[in-house]
């Protein structure tokens, strides 16, 4: 293995290569998810018009000295204006109607008493001028750029491309990513192992992540045996039809790990091979070319496959998307934790209510229980020196 790389060398290899994958349009109830390839823009004012806020009457501030008011009609959401006001009249108004332009005051139904067609304002009451009016373009005025290209789309983002009308979205196309994973020893979850045997993970783990971004249907995955021949053919094969290919174990120094060997003979030489970091320390990547398409091997325990999917593959999907790599969260930590001398630890961690992160040690890169309850990873930079806070890399995003 050549020198292993820092984690932030090995992002800088990443990162240079990976470009946005192709846009397609989708209806937008379907871009849930996605990333925006367009940018979205106010098609008129909002409000539109000058909104009432309250329930109650719509009158002119100079009529209320005068006595009782009477009230003219009713004026609810979505009429158009209404006819001018009378001397002394209010208009019952409802929340979401146009404020009619001869008014200025609206006074909600709780500081009122009517009385037939007759309203009086209750003494308690105190109306300003102007108040309870949410006025035309106030939020933003028509052609305001509201989202730009990158943005992964949330709920309140598809909210906003209903009310300005786009109803189909401009979206980066979701990869195919093909998932290898390897190992004689491991039969599928449906099977009974026998002594020697365990049941395979790191398949599910990989897809579920890729499920988690939304990279549901176009992701496959394939179990291989410990074998050079069906490896390679697997490979090659995964290179032709994928966007993006993670295989899963196979990759370190065994005499059977046929991963890197089955790559040099279709591809050449990894970009790098190596990080001197914990878990996944022989974490080997090959970066796109006319040949393949970006290639992660991870490294095959199950918490080297999930952590090296988390901190490499997760940042290197939201390249493939066209979406910023979202930055690590500098936390305090619940107790003061020591660095490895010489590898950066990701150690699985949960943040606490009070905003610092208790840290679940796990006993090596096989113990997979004590991510469970992990709401996500801490990165710790090699050193000597006791550290209060780490970078936090929660799970969800
Ligand atoms: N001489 C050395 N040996 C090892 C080194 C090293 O630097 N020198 N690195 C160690 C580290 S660190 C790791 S991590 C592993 C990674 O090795 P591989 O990527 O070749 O992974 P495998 O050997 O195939 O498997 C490791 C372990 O994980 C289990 N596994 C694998 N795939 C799955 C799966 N799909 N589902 C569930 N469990 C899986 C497998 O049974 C092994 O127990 O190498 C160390 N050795
Ligand atoms: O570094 Mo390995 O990923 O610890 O087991």
């Amino acid at each position: 293995m050549a020198p292993l790389l820092t984690p932030a060398q090995a992002d800088e290899l990443i990162r240079q290569d990976l470009t946005a994958l192709p846009c397609e349009a989708l209806p937008y109830l379907s871009a849930l998810g996605r990333t925006l390839r367009q940018s979205l823009s106010a098609d008129r004012d909002f409000p539109p018009f000058d909104r009432v806020t309250m329930d109650g009457i719509a009158c002119r501030s100079s009529d209320l000295s005068l006595g009782p008011l009477t009230i003219q009609g009713l004026h609810p959401a979505g009429e158009p204006a209404p006819a001018p006001l009378q001397p002394e009249h209010c208009w019952q108004i409802m929340t979401g109607a146009v404020m009619p332009s001869d008014c200025d005051t609206i006074i909600p139904v709780e500081e009122l008493s009517i009385s037939g067609s007759l309203v009086t304002v209750l003494e308690s009451a105190a109306p300003t001028p102007g108040q309870f009016i949410h006025h035309q373009a106030s939020d933003c005025a028509a052609d305001t750029e509201l989202l730009t290209a990158g943005t992964v789309i949330t709920p309140a983002h598809l909210g906003l491309a209903a009310t300005v009308g786009a109803v189909e979205l401009t979206v980066t196309c979701q990869p195919h990513v093909t998932i290898l994973t390897t190992g004689d020893e491991l039969v599928p979850p449906t099977e009974t192992p026998l002594p020697h045997q365990l049941r395979q993970s790191n398949g599910p783990v990989l897809l579920s992540a890729l499920a988690n971004w939304g990279v549901n249907h176009s992701s496959t995955h394939l179990h291989l045996p410990d074998d050079l021949t069906r490896t390679t053919e697997a490979i090659e094969s995964a290179l032709s039809s994928s966007d993006l290919v993670l295989i899963s174990g196979g990759i370190s120094k065994g005499k059977k790990d046929y991963v890197r060997p089955a790559l040099e003979s279709l591809i050449g030489p990894p970009t790098f091979h190596g990080i001197a970091q914990r878990p996944g320390k022989p974490l080997a990547y090959w970066k796109p070319s006319s040949k393949n398409p970006p290639l992660f091997a991870l490294p095959g325990n199950p918490n080297s496959t999930l952590t090296t999917f988390l901190r490499y593959v997760r940042p290197a999907l939201h390249l493939l998307a066209g979406s910023p790599i979202p930055e690590p969260i500098t936390l305090p930590l619940a107790k003061p934790l020591t660095p490895h001398p010489k590898l950066t630890l990701f150690l699985p961690a949960t943040l606490e209510s009070n905003g610092t992160l208790t840290v679940h040690q796990p006993q090596n890169s096989g113990d997979f229980a004590s991510a469970l309850s992990a709401s996500g990873f801490i990165e710790v930079p090699s050193g000597e020196v006791e550290v209060t806070t780490a970078a936090y890399h929660p799970n969800n995003r």
